[in-house]
């Protein structure tokens, strides 16, 4: 161990005490933790849950195991240092988090979940304090209570801090599964809007009532595993509660992030959508949205098929004024598109929508919030002869009230007032306002 040089201690878990200390060859800053009990046999050590698990892992956003050190009967964990855990973000923090952050960090808890679920693992304790950061990045850590998907039943029942720790855990059902790891992923989601902790029960019975108290009594029907438990039918008795309102209890939360909290706080861990299947949620895919009304899915499709929208992008001739530079580019759509709906699929390799939204020129003020690809990803080329920076990055958000999906984007205005009576759309963004000097 004289290769690592302590610095000063980071944690005090319940296994063992985790310090910042520094590789004397490469230099490199590591996470060093000192498990508090004793190994006196190789197996005793090989068989360990953490290394076992973390030996098969080998994704961005789970903590990389670098070397594993056994010295005078003590084992040493260098891993990958990492400057926070979530749960000091969360407590250091005055104002929410907005969407846009914890999009970045629930997509990445999500990636990290599924690569372990796929390689066969669940990790039982999926809490803030086991979510390690370092700038944008998140990694999941402390698999010591990791568990084998295919191992047998049944498990023990003192698994995972009780705040985030699933119903058919506090049920003492022996027959969990990796499900457990995304109910405490939607007790995350919730959390990181409201910043406490949205179950924070302190008993086992009262962590239960708690939920109770949220989610409503469970339909027994659909919820088998709880069926049988006297321990809910003592809690929940033959009163029916109703589940209360999230977006009352979270008000900062779009409809789509309270739809994904409810769907993965489901009492049936059968209905709670896996870690790909959150992914997927319309909370993931702001960019896809657009924020007025649409048709029908369907017809959307149809309208799609039947007028092949081509669309282009072209720069207009700037004069010499400076503000000239203000508007970048025109959009300039084919009469056949007469009713814009939809403009999809600019790249069919991209899977990205573009979406417009018809009779824009009645709400001349409504602001569109779309994805612009970039040129070189949708297939559409600026010309080759302006020498005119396209802006497209450092776009700002406006304000959103609460339940309108947030998204990067421009607005919609008329760059003429005639230009809508030609099949011109103007894309103008006062965020692309640059002075060319
Ligand atoms: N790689 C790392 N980089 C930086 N800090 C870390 C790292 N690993 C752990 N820590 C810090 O040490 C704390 C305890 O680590 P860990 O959860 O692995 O220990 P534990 O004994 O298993 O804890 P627990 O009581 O939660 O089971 C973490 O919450 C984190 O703040």
């Amino acid at each position: 161990m004289e290769r690592y040089k302590i610095l000063r201690e980071l944690g005090d878990g319940s296994c063992g005490n985790v310090y910042k200390a520094r590789d004397m060859i490469t230099y490199e800053i590591v996470a060093v933790k000192k498990l508090k009990r004793k190994f006196y046999f190789w197996e005793e050590y090989t068989n360990l849950r953490e290394i076992k698990t973390l030996r098969k892992m080998n994704h961005p956003n789970i903590i990389k195991l670098k070397e594993v050190i056994r010295e005078n009967n003590e084992l040493f964990f260098i891993f990958e240092y990492m400057d926070y855990n979530l749960y000091q973000l969360i407590k250091e923090r005055e104002k929410p988090f907005s969407e846009e952050e914890i999009r970045c960090f629930m997509t990445q808890v999500l990636q990290g979940l599924s690569h372990m679920h796929k390689k066969g693992f669940f990790h039982r304790d999926l809490k803030p304090e086991n979510l390690l950061v370092t700038n944008d990045v998140l990694k999941i850590a402390d698999f010591g209570l990791a568990r084998e998907v295919s191992s047998m039943p049944p498990y023990t029942q003192y698994v995972s801090t009780r705040w985030y720790r699933a119903p058919e855990v506090l049920l003492q059902t022996p027959y969990y599964t990796p499900a457990v790891d995304m109910w405490a992923a939607g007790a995350l989601l919730a959390e990181l809007f409201t910043l406490s902790p949205i179950f924070p029960g302190e008993s086992e019975l009262d962590q239960l009532y708690k939920i109770y108290c949220i989610l409503g009594t469970p339909d027994l029907t659909a919820f088998p595993i709880g069926a049988n438990k006297s321990r809910l039918l003592d809690l929940v008795g033959h009163e029916v509660v109703p589940p209360v309102k999230l977006p009352d209890i979270i008000p900062n939360a779009s409809l789509e992030a309270i739809d994904l909290i409810k769907q993965l706080l489901s009492w049936d861990p059968s209905r709670r959508p896996d870690a790909d299947q959150s992914l997927q949620h319309p909370f993931f895919h702001v960019d896809k949205r657009v924020p007025c009304p649409l048709h029908d899915p369907l017809e959307l499709k149809l309208s799609c098929k039947r007028s092949k929208t081509n669309l282009e992008l072209k720069l207009q001739d700037f004069g010499p004024d400076t503000d000239d530079c203000f508007l970048g580019l025109t959009l300039a759509v084919k009469p056949s598109a007469s009713n814009l709906d939809v403009v999809h699929n600019a790249s069919q390799g991209m899977g990205e929508d573009l979406l417009l939204c018809s009779d824009f020129n009645h709400h001349p003020d409504q602001s569109i919030f779309w994805t612009l690809l970039s040129p070189d990803q949708s297939g559409i080329h600026t010309p080759a002869e302006t020498s005119l920076p396209l802006p497209f990055s450092s776009i700002q958000q406006h304000q959103q009230p609460i339940g309108v999906p947030q998204s990067a984007g421009f607005s919609f205005q008329p760059l003429q007032p005639n230009i809508l009576t030609s099949p011109f759309l103007a894309l103008s963004s006062p965020f692309q306002r640059r002075r060319c000097l």
